[in-house]
């Protein structure tokens, strides 16, 4: 029995002939025919099956025609695959009608071989793009967030709390390691915030020596310093009303810290030479890869300045912490980069996606990101082969774990041996191996904590 659903296809002639020949063939065909003689019924028709999966239509009928049709059908609903029909005569119109969004056309008379080939291939390509939308529409709402990629409990708690902090107007220090995404977060808060009409500008305190910083920040007037010939106005001045974000303030300066604490205090501050001060009403982020409590104690950070803008503090894990982000990562990094240098490449093999989840990332995403771009730019097939990957990620990845059971087992016992005794003992040795730390070991062994504590439970474990 076949139990595939049969494939519904409204045919619209206002000959009935015709349609009798072409109903009559579709079906023997395997498919499920509606018919109207004219494109009033075939509309009727049309709103009340919402699972039509193509229409294949007369272009000339009196009344409405094909692509009156055509266009109606697209008011209702989005239109399913819309194959027109036309005589030889009149085939400039079918093209016509191509450029307004009808599927295909088929001339008259029909050639009856090419009629199912045509129509099959319409509905294949339309189910995987619907599925591909879908997809994406999924995958977008749940792990895409404001450019953001993550699928880990650990980023879809940021997304949370971005969700949450980002319209208040409270400060927020953003710590994570070099590569995490703290800026895609930071204007991400921005985003969600009614600030988001105005600008976020970026400063970067490690990039620039003090001086420099001071007057990029705060702005400079006329002869302030050698050079500076006409007045010029910070970026703090140029996020009013916007966000200041202010990346990497663990190299702050002392001095610029005690100035930018006054500015949070009184929310106003004094260009680089100027006698009177200035108001600007601005939000800030920061962002850092230092410890600043150790930085406080070390007298090389300003506690009060930390309370200050540590009203919300987010701590981006690292890119190793949440492995699970990597397969989309890799996907969405690809895509991109196939699209910018114009490759043939959608993916990547098992082989490779198992380095780049083995991986480290001492650079995190940012590293990622980099590595998949000359990998795709080099790339000599559809599908990222390992050693297309630069040697020392290979290398870095350790050696896979894949093989690992076949390995094991190269030492089968005569009389062979029981799961359980097998499950138990792989249990044992992993525990072992990982000096009883649960977390590491379910991670090894691929289970969760809750499944290997009813493991250990089970098989007696009771060392650990
Ligand atoms: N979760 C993510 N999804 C997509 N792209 C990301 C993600 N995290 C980081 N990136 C990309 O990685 C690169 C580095 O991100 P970003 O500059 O935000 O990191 P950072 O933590 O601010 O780095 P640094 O501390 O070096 O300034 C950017 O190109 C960014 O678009």
């Amino acid at each position: 029995m076949n139990l595939e659903v049969k494939k519904k296809i409204l045919v619209v002639d206002d000959r009935i002939n015709s349609l009798k020949v072409v109903t009559a063939i579709l079906s023997d065909e395997g498919y499920e025919v509606l018919k109207a003689a004219d494109g009033t019924e075939a509309l009727k028709i049309y709103d009340s099956h919402e699972d039509i999966d193509l229409v294949l239509s007369d272009l000339k009928m009196p009344g409405t025609d094909g692509l009156q049709l055509y266009h109606k059908i697209t008011a209702i609903r989005e239109a399913p695959p819309f194959i027109i029909m036309t005589a030889y005569g009149t085939v400039k119109s079918a093209v016509e009608a191509l450029k307004e969004g009808v599927t295909n056309y088929l001339i008259k008379p029909l050639d009856y071989e090419e009629l199912t080939i045509i129509l099959n291939k319409a509905i294949h390509e339309y189910e995987i793009s619907r599925e591909l939308r879908n997809l994406k529409k999924q995958v977008r709402s749940e792990y895409v967030f404001h450019n953001i990629i993550g699928t880990s409990r650990k980023m879809r708690a940021i997304f949370d709390m971005v969700r949450t902090v980002g319209p208040t107007d409270a400060s927020v220090m953003i710590y994570g390691e070099t590569g995490t995404g703290k800026e895609l977060l930071a204007r991400s808060l921005h985003m969600e915030s009614s600030r988001k009409k105005a600008e976020m500008v970026c400063i970067n305190s490690a990039a620039l020596t003090e001086n420099l910083l001071e007057a990029e920040l705060f702005g400079h007037v006329k002869g302030a310093f050698t050079g500076a010939g006409e007045g010029r106005k910070g970026r703090l001045e140029l996020a009013d009303q916007g966000t200041l974000f202010l990346d990497e303030i663990g190299y702050m300066s002392l001095r610029l810290q005690a100035k930018l604490l006054r500015f949070l205090q009184e929310k106003t501050f004094e260009p680089v030479g100027a006698t009177s001060s200035r108001q600007v009403d601005v939000r800030v982020i920061a962002a850092t890869n230092f410890d600043l409590q150790e930085e406080i104690r070390k007298n090389r950070f300003l506690s009060d300045l930390l309370y200050r803008i540590e009203v919300i503090p987010i701590r981006v894990p690292a890119l190793r912490d949440r492995r699970e982000d990597i397969p989309l990562l890799v996907s969405h990094f690809v895509r991109h980069y196939a699209v910018q240098y114009e490759k043939v490449v959608d993916g990547v093999t098992p082989e490779t996606m198992d380095i780049l989840t083995r991986y480290n990332w001492p650079g995190n995403v940012r590293e990622l990101k980099n590595c998949l771009a000359r990998a795709v730019l080099l790339s000599k097939g559809p599908r990222l082969m390992p050693d297309e990957l630069s040697e020392g990620i290979v290398s870095g990845a350790g050696p896979s774990v894949r093989n690992a059971g076949k390995e094991l087992l190269t030492e089968l016992p005569e009389k062979g041996i029981t799961l359980r005794d097998m499950e138990s003992e792989l249990i044992r040795k992993t525990l072992e191996k990982c000096n009883g730390n649960k977390s590491l070991a379910s991670q090894c062994l691929g289970i969760s904590r809750k499944t290997l504590y009813e493991k250990i439970g089970r098989y007696g474990i009771s060392k650990f």
